[in-house]
């Protein structure tokens, strides 16, 4: 579920009074999402998103991520584009919360990967990593090495013997990974999304059709976005790797931006950092989710065993 904040009708239509949008024909929650509350809106002209942000986020940060999708959005990556306020902005207040509108993409997100949908997956990264070349201002990483460090730092009650060997097992290889990582200037940085998961990219008719959910997009290296997506795409039932899928995804990522040498000798260990920073933001959530919770937690083995097949590989 997705909706932490209680949304009035009339807040709403006072919201909506400040934009050249219509009027509010009809709003609903969106249950799908876990960091933010989502709403449809509809009004007389269109249909939106109205994010409202809830405590991770940092409002500080909300600038940065909107200026990004506004850039993207302008260079013709179809993503979700803030909409101003006749005053000329976007990011408001709204229940309480830092809140924004952006506009509605159609389309919706496949259930099951296919090597045709990772050709095009890898030919958008590739548009959004080129896109992204001209919006200078930089957004580190917190979720690279030294994030993964101290969020390990805090799992460290393991609640069952199951948690207690994945912890005691994710050790080993943090440290190593961590160790081996690339310098920053050994591979070409730029803006990244860092979680184009599958529920974040949608299709409409077999087509890729729009990215969603910019709130991990950060500056870090790009084949590493490239191994996120080799996490998230190209595993069936989140067990057995699909090469036929892999290459499907590199080779349209290439088709726009081939990638150097060194990117290709770093993919395997990349991939190995991709599967440990999901296997660690699960585990987080899998310790400190108390029971009964409504968010459903996500399962942090099935990054282990995506982290224990990269750790085999010379080549992915
Ligand atoms: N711009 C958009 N157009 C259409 N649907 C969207 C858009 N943004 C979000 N959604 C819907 O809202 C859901 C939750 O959004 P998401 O950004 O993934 O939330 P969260 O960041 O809280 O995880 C998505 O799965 C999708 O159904
Ligand atoms: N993709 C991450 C979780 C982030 O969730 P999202 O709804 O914001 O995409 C994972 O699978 O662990």
């Amino acid at each position: 579920m997705a909706v932490y904040t209680d949304l009035k009708e009339e807040a709403l239509k006072d919201f909506l009074s400040l934009y050249e949008v219509g009027e509010l024909r009809f709003f609903a929650g969106i249950a799908e999402g876990i960091e933010n509350s989502n709403f449809l809106v509809e009004t007389t002209r269109s249909r939106f998103i109205l994010t409202l942000f809830e405590k991770r986020m940092d409002p500080a940060e909300l600038p940065w991520f909107l200026g990004l999708m506004a850039h993207l959005a302008e260079q013709g990556i179809t993503c979700p584009e803030p909409v101003v306020a006749r005053d000329g902005v976007a990011l408001r207040h709204l229940a309480g919360r830092p809140a924004i509108m952006v506009s509605f993409l159609e389309g919706r997100s496949l259930n099951e990967a296919t090597p045709e949908a990772c050709e095009q997956v890898g030919r958008h990264l590739a548009r959004l990593h080129e896109a992204g070349r001209s919006y200078r201002e930089e957004r580190a990483n917190a979720l690279a090495p030294a994030g993964w460090v101290e969020l390990f730092s805090r799992c460290t009650d393991g609640g069952d013997d199951r948690v207690a060997a994945l912890i005691a097992e994710t050790e080993t290889a943090l440290t190593s990974i961590v160790k081996a990582w690339p310098a920053a200037d050994s591979l070409p940085r730029g803006q990244i999304h860092a979680d184009l998961f599958m529920d974040n990219v949608f299709f409409d008719e077999g087509r890729l059709s729009g990215i969603i959910d910019f709130y991990f997009a950060c500056t870090d290296f790009l084949a590493y976005d490239l191994a996120i997506c080799l996490n998230a795409w190209c595993f069936e039932q989140d067990r057995h790797y699909r090469q036929d899928m892999a290459e499907a995804l590199l080779r349209g990522y290439e088709q726009v931006r081939p990638l150097t040498v060194a990117e290709r000798e770093a993919l395997p260990l990349l991939c190995q950092g991709a599967a440990m920073r999901f296997l660690l933001t699960r585990l987080y959530d899998w310790v400190h989710t108390p029971a009964g919770a409504l968010v459903t937690r996500k399962d942090p083995w099935a990054y282990q065993r995506r982290l224990l097949h990269f750790r085999k590989v010379s080549h992915v």
